[in-house]
């Protein structure tokens, strides 16, 4: 495992906790037990790929990375909604080498 797998699947059990334990001051779990359901991780996933295109219009490395990490803890969070895991992910991407 490399280390950038090493980040997302860290990033991936404190959401799967979030999602267990319900803290009431973490974002992740209030997406979970968000009013609109799924539909507010969708609506951010859809906010986050407008502010990614905007910044790589812009040439602006700093945002481009942050929006890209957005995308991808909103994606990891849907993943876990949906009761995926990484490892479906990951074998999606293999199937395409
Ligand atoms: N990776 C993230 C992460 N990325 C984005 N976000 C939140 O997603 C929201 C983004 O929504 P907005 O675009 O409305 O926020 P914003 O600040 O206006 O927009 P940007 O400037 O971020 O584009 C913000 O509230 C961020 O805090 C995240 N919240 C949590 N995590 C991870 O999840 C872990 C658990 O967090 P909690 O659930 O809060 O305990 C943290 O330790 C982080 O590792």
């Amino acid at each position: 495992m490399d280390d950038t797998d090493a980040i997302l699947e860290e990033l991936f059990a404190v959401i799967e906790d979030r999602k267990e334990t319900l803290p009431d001051d973490s974002y992740t779990a209030s997406l979970f037990t968000h009013e609109k359901g799924e539909n507010a991780v969708l609506e951010k996933l859809g906010e986050e790929a407008t502010e990614l295109l905007l910044a790589a219009k812009d040439d602006d490395r700093e945002e481009i990375a942050h929006e890209a990490a957005d995308i991808v803890y909103h994606m990891l969070v849907l993943l876990s909604m949906k009761d995926m895991d990484l490892e479906e992910l990951r074998a999606e991407l293999r199937d395409r080498r």
